[in-house]
């Protein structure tokens, strides 16, 4: 079932109005569906509950909104989180300490201290350096550090080159050639509890193959690191399962990730941890604007709307197609470029694009906004930070206030030598 979809004619987000949205909160602005949540966070559950022993965390960095992580804290969801901010952010939505694990290439010793002190379930480690000093700071602290250590297992997952970090190239993880001899000597640290591997091998994957390349490999080196003596307890097997953003897109579902997974790692006896962001919380968002004009242009109008790529990045970042739709459309249709009013060439939505005919005033909505939207927009060209809303029913909240350009000033000084 859509959470977004139009009655008599205007779209709704479960059962308010987007129009009243608008007229009360102003544009642009982020509406996420509480249900969809709910709903991705249950459907990717059961679809990966068939292994025996699994746990989700949420990769925040999708949409580390604290209404939003409240949702899916209450659905059971742990964290994954890549700075000491998203830490905080998850330990204050309520989600358990135990149930956070810490990726990310350039951990600050300041960072990993924050995390041991707070209990976190899991260090997923990027290299030895980082070991080595986790380790240190663990020991110095009488504590033993849970961690695992994050491999690159060479696969292309076929993705945009951007979000794609499974490849030799990336900066992500070791290669999975060197990873049983450092595996060894991290185990042998006092101060680490090296419990496993972890993976993750790029975002809005379509196809479950190089997934499954990946778990493979990482079954092999689980067979090598046992036969070494080394206990193998977790596996990591990262997030990446791409969503429709096109109508007629077609992408493998948690059930078939789950089944996939099951087969492949039937006979590993660990637990199993997925990282899902975008499958959550992707299509449970929508980023509404009002269109301030319809310029004139060579071989079509621009629509030019209110909300621009410092509220939504994808498009100028990585080409990324949003579909468009009008909060109330009349029934016809126009081909157009969508812009925003930032003062760049990129800050463009949707060229040569054919969309529901809009003029001057009307409200319209990117769909597919609610996974790296918000988390991802600045104030560049000092716009007002966009807000988010949060749907439940016949009820909204605003969950984030929109940032005025004088806030952020306000935390800004002249020197006082300047005349
Ligand atoms: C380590 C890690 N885990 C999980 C994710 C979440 O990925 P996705 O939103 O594609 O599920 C990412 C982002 O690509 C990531 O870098
Ligand atoms: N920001 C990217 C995803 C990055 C995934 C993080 N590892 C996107 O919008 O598609």
């Amino acid at each position: 079932m859509n959470h977004f979809e139009y009655r008599d004619g205007r779209m709704f987000c479960e059962d308010v109005p987007l129009e009243k949205i608008a007229a009360e909160v102003g544009t642009p602005v982020y509406v996420y569906s509480q249900a969809t949540l709910e709903r991705h966070a249950r459907v990717f559950r059961e679809g990966v509950g068939v292994l025996p022993r699994v746990h989700c965390a949420f990769a925040i960095k999708a949409n580390p909104n604290l209404g939003v992580l409240r949702v899916l804290a209450n659905q059971g969801y742990g964290a994954d989180v890549v700075s000491g901010g998203e830490m905080v952010r998850a330990l204050a939505a309520g989600m358990k300490a135990k149930d956070i694990l810490f990726s990310g290439v350039g951990k600050t010793g300041e960072e990993l201290s924050a995390a041991l002190d707070a209990g976190i379930g899991q260090f997923n480690l990027e290299h030895e350096p980082e070991g080595i000093a986790l380790a240190a700071l663990a020991h110095e602290k009488g504590l033993s550090a849970p961690a695992v250590l994050r491999v690159n297992p060479d696969v292309d997952a076929g993705t945009h080159a951007k979000i794609s970090t499974g490849l030799a190239e990336n900066k992500f993880g070791v290669p999975i050639s060197e990873a049983p001899a450092m595996f060894a000597r991290l185990a042998a640290l006092p101060g680490l509890d090296m419990r496993g591997i972890a993976i993750h091998i790029g975002s809005q994957l379509s196809d479950l193959a190089p997934l499954e390349r990946a778990y493979t490999r990482v079954g092999e080196l689980i067979a090598e690191l046992r036969a070494a003596g080394h206990r193998i307890s977790r596996v990591d097997l990262g997030g990446g399962l791409g969503v429709p953003y096109r109508p007629g897109d077609e992408m493998p579902s948690p059930a078939a990730l789950g089944e996939m997974a099951a087969r492949v790692t039937k006979d590993w006896d660990v637990e199993i941890m997925f990282e899902p962001g975008r499958v959550i919380a992707g299509n449970a968002g929508v980023l509404m604007t009002r269109v301030i004009w319809v310029k004139p242009g060579i071989a079509r109008p621009y629509v030019i709307v209110d909300a621009a790529m410092n509220d939504l990045a994808r498009p100028s970042l990585y080409d990324a197609y949003h579909q468009f739709q009008a909060v109330r459309p009349s029934g016809e249709t126009m081909n157009a470029n969508i812009a925003g009013p930032v003062c760049e060439t990129g800050d463009t939505f949707a060229m040569d694009r054919d969309i529901d005919s809009v003029a001057s005033g009307d409200l319209g909505v990117f769909l597919t906004a609610g996974a790296y939207g918000a988390t991802m927009a600045s104030t560049y060209n000092s716009r007002s930070l966009v807000p988010e809303v949060l749907v439940s029913g016949d009820r909204y909240a605003i969950v984030a206030d929109r940032i005025q350009a004088a806030t952020v000033m306000a935390a800004e000084r002249v020197p006082e030598w300047l005349p």
